[in-house]
Parts: structure tokens; sequence; C-alpha cells
């Protein structure tokens, strides 16, 4: 099978001469939910601006279906929808209208549009909303809208950053939820998490960020090997999340660059 996104040895950021990214690979099958793990400012977001076009690769490719954002950039755009770490909605448009919005913007028949219109609302307890204004939703509502958004379009990638924060345990139900429906319909999924233990049950593979670098990726199992392998024998049985961290953290405590070995 091609993969669906393929991001290969991607070097960038925000300026040249001090790339935030360096050598960065990893792809993503049809049907397949990819978790991208790591720290604080370790680099998911400026991937994930990468992956959308919004910056350039200093070197490097990223393909969608085949195809570089210049060879066909509307149907690049079209292919994904983004939720970004902060949601960003017009304070005076209800979540209805934003949704309209969006529905319209991707060419979503308005039959179908008002079934999935009703199905998101219920899924996220956001039925009683629907007309209220963006400016006065909680931080929760205003994050579900961006979802609800995203997920009313269907395209073959949802790339989505921290969906968690701000979410009730409800609606991180609901949302894991749906983007495993997703997933089951065949759409990729890259998500952005620093609670590894919320996704580690429903991402099928995983990229570990660290400092601008993939220090290891493969599913969980492998990651446990990998880790394992390292000398910790201990990860065999403890939580993922646990030996990440203390990995990752005794690193940055030493101060050194931490380089993975197969
Ligand atoms: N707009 C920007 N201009 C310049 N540097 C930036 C910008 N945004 C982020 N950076 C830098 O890029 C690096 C990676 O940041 P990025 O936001 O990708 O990390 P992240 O893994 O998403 O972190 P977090 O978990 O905190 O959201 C950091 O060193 C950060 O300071």
């Amino acid at each position: 099978m091609n993969p669906l996104l393929e991001v290969n040895q991607l070097t960038g950021g925000y300026s040249i001469g001090r790339p935030v990214l360096h050598d960065v690979s990893f792809a993503i099958e049809p049907g397949e939910m990819v978790g991208l793990i790591g720290l604080n400012g370790a680099g998911k977001s400026t991937t994930m601006k990468h992956i959308l076009g919004l910056l350039e690769p200093q070197t490097g490719q990223i393909r969608l279906g085949g195809k570089a954002l210049d060879e066909n950039p509307e149907q690049y755009r079209a292919s994904m929808a983004y939720v970004p770490e902060s949601p960003i909605l017009y304070d005076a448009l209800t979540v209805r209208e934003h949704l309209i919005w969006s529905a319209t913007a991707y060419g979503v028949e308005e039959r179908t549009y008002e079934e999935r219109l009703v199905h998101l609302a219920k899924l996220f307890h956001m039925t009683p909303h629907l007309d209220k204004a963006a400016q006065h939703l909680s931080k929760g509502m205003r994050q579900k809208t961006m979802l609800m958004s995203a997920f009313l379009v269907r395209p073959p990638l949802y790339v989505i950053d921290e969906p968690f924060l701000g979410l009730d345990p409800l609606g991180i139900r609901s949302l894991l939820t749906f983007m495993n429906r997703m997933k089951e319909e065949g759409a990729s999924l890259l998500v952005s998490s620093h609670i590894l233990s919320t996704i580690e049950d429903y991402c099928d593979r995983f990229v570990l960020l660290h400092h601008g670098k993939v220090l290891v990726a493969g599913t969980a199992d492998e990651l446990r090997e990998k880790l394992a392998a390292r000398g910790g024998q201990e990860a065999r049985t403890t939580r993922l999340e646990d030996v990440f961290y203390a990995w990752v953290g005794a690193d940055d405590e030493d101060g050194g660059e931490l380089i993975w070995r197969d």
C-alpha cells in the first residue's frame, strides 16, 4: 500500500540557518492513526505546520497522496483537515455558522452536512450550544467546535494538534471514539500529544520527537522492545509513557544529545 502522507528527511523551521526540525522522516498509511509525541518544544507543531504547507522545508519533501503541495495546491489542501492546538474562531459567529462555513469551504452537500451536524453535536454534547456565539463558549466548547468543523469534512487525513487539552473526560472519550471510527472508515490521523497514556491504546504507531529529531518510531510493542534493548528491561511491563518520559527527562538533565541506535 502507498502511504497517504510521506515526510521525507525534513529539515525546517522558522528561519534559514536555524532549523527546528532535523532530518525528520515518517509515513502514514491509509487507515492508520499515528501519535506524534514529545516534550514541550520537541517540534510537534512545527512538523504539523510543514505538513499543512504553512512552512516550507529547508531540505526534504512532504507528499500527500503521492503529490507535493506545489504540484497541486488545491488538491493537497482539500485532502486534509487541521485542528490547531488553540482554537481559532470568529467571536461573533455561532457554532452552527462555523460548521456551515467549514462545510461550504470543503463542498459538503447540504443533506450530508445536516446528518453529520446532528450526529457530531450529539456526540460532543453540543446540541444546546449550536446557536451560541463563539465568544460565549467555554474553552472546551471552543475546542469541540474546531473538532466538529474538521470532522464534518471527512478528508483522507486529519492533522490534530493536542486535541485533549481543555476537554472533559466525556469529551475525550467522544473524540477517541470518533477518531477510531474515522480510522476504520479508511482515514489517516496524525495526532500530537504529551499525554501518551490517552492515545497509547488508540494509535497504531508512534513517532517520538526530541529536540526536533525522530528519536524512535514504531508500534507500542516495538517501542517497548527497543527501550528494553537499551537496558531498560522494565520497559517490557511499564506503561509506555513512564518509560519514554523517564528516558527523555534523564537526557535533558544530562544535557546530552540523545541519539537512537538500532
Ligand atoms: N513562530 C515561531 N517562531 C520561531 N520559533 C518558533 C515558533 N514557534 C515555535 N518555535 C520554536 O520551535 C521549537 C519547536 O516548537 P513547537 O511548537 O514545534 O514544539 P511542540 O513540540 O509543538 O511543543 P508544545 O508541546 O509545547 O506545543 C521551539 O524551540 C520553539 O521555540
